[in-house]
């Protein structure tokens, strides 16, 4: 059947990844605030649902869909980044009558360094473009999507990806392994602005911050290049660890049970640890819970950026 003939949906359900930074390089502080980044992102197994209908006014809530998702400190107002981005949305086609009802089912643990406002933000924009047959051009949804936060395009694109600018300019790399981490989760929240904060005090970024190129080759042909775990790295790490020196016991922990490395995600506090494989990774999860590590996933990247799941 044409897609002429389908009725218009009633609800629109939205599936966006968590992301993951397998390289953050970061340069000096700029006027704005931020900082200049080069980093290689890459969109990981773990997910957040978005569903949206028409309404009358904005509204959303939040349900958690994953064993270590806590989701009370999800706003249920307007603050709430999937409220914002469907009205950035509704602005941009000056539609001011339109508004939602946004349900969200959290997978991705909250204020964990691995983006699900960011994804909730990305997922809401591709529901409602497509509940309200908008036809937005991709660019424009990037564009909107910058504004909302530094992560929400790479939340659109998915893959595996390198971020420049704010972490907002984002273009795709081939990526030709199927790669498995171990994610730590970690029982307090780390925000962000700190751990640039200390980040400025502790280092500044007065050093070479760009991606090597002999890292984006061990993604495109990861059987004959050099082991990607080579090419890992944070430049938060060090201002994540002196704000919480727990975190640096998890990576001792994650090599000492065969990771093949161990490293901060974005500004944390969870952290990611390389396994050579499915079982592997499930293997050194099982040997961290026996070390009392137990709030873990086995996860696999790259995976698709949001994508609708479904039609009501
Ligand atoms: C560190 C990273 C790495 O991907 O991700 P997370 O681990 O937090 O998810 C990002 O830089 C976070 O991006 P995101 O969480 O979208 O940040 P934004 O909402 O745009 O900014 C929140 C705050 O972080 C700081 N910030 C963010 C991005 C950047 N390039 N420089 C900064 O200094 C600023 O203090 C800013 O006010
Ligand atoms: N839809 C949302 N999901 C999660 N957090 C949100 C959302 N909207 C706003 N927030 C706020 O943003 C903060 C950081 O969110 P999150 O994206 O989960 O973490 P991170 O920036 O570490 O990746 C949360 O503590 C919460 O107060």
């Amino acid at each position: 059947m044409s897609a002429a003939l389908l009725p218009d949906p009633i609800s629109v359900t939205v599936r966006a990844p968590a992301k993951i930074n397998i390289y953050l390089g970061v340069g000096k502080v700029r006027p704005d605030g931020f900082h200049p980044l080069e980093t290689v992102y890459q969109a990981v197994s773990l997910y957040d649902d978005v569903t949206v209908t028409d309404a009358e006014e904005w509204s959303v809530s939040t349900i958690a869909d994953g064993v270590h998702v806590e989701v009370r400190e999800v706003p249920d107002d307007d603050s709430n980044i999937a409220i914002r981005a469907g009205k950035a949305l509704v602005a941009h086609h000056r539609l001011d009558d339109r508004a939602a009802a946004i349900q969200i089912n959290k997978g991705i643990p909250v204020a964990g360094g691995m983006a699900g406002g960011s994804a909730d933000a990305a997922a809401t924009l591709v529901a409602l473009d497509r509940l309200w047959s908008l036809g937005t051009a991709d660019e424009e949804l990037l564009a909107i999507g910058a504004e909302l936060g530094s992560d929400v395009p790479f939340a659109l694109v998915g893959g595996t990806a390198t971020g420049t600018g704010r972490g907002e300019v984002v273009t795709p790399v081939e990526d030709n392994g199927s790669w498995w981490w171990v994610v730590v989760f970690s029982d307090d929240g780390l925000s962000t602005p700190s751990v640039y904060g200390a980040y400025d005090l502790l280092e500044g970024g007065d050093h070479d911050y760009r991606i090597r190129p002999q890292m984006l080759e061990a993604l495109r042909a990861p059987a004959n290049g050099e082991h990607l775990q080579v090419f890992l790295y944070n430049d938060l790490e060090d201002a994540a660890f002196y704000l919480r020196p727990d975190l640096q016991a998890v990576a001792e922990a994650a090599l000492e049970c065969q990771a093949s490395y161990a490293l901060l995600s974005g500004s944390g506090p969870t952290m990611l640890a390389l396994a050579a494989d499915a079982d592997s990774a499930r293997a050194i999860a099982g040997r961290l819970a026996e070390r009392g590590y137990d709030r873990t996933a086995v996860v696999h990247g790259p995976v698709a950026g949001a994508h609708v799941v479904a039609y009501g």
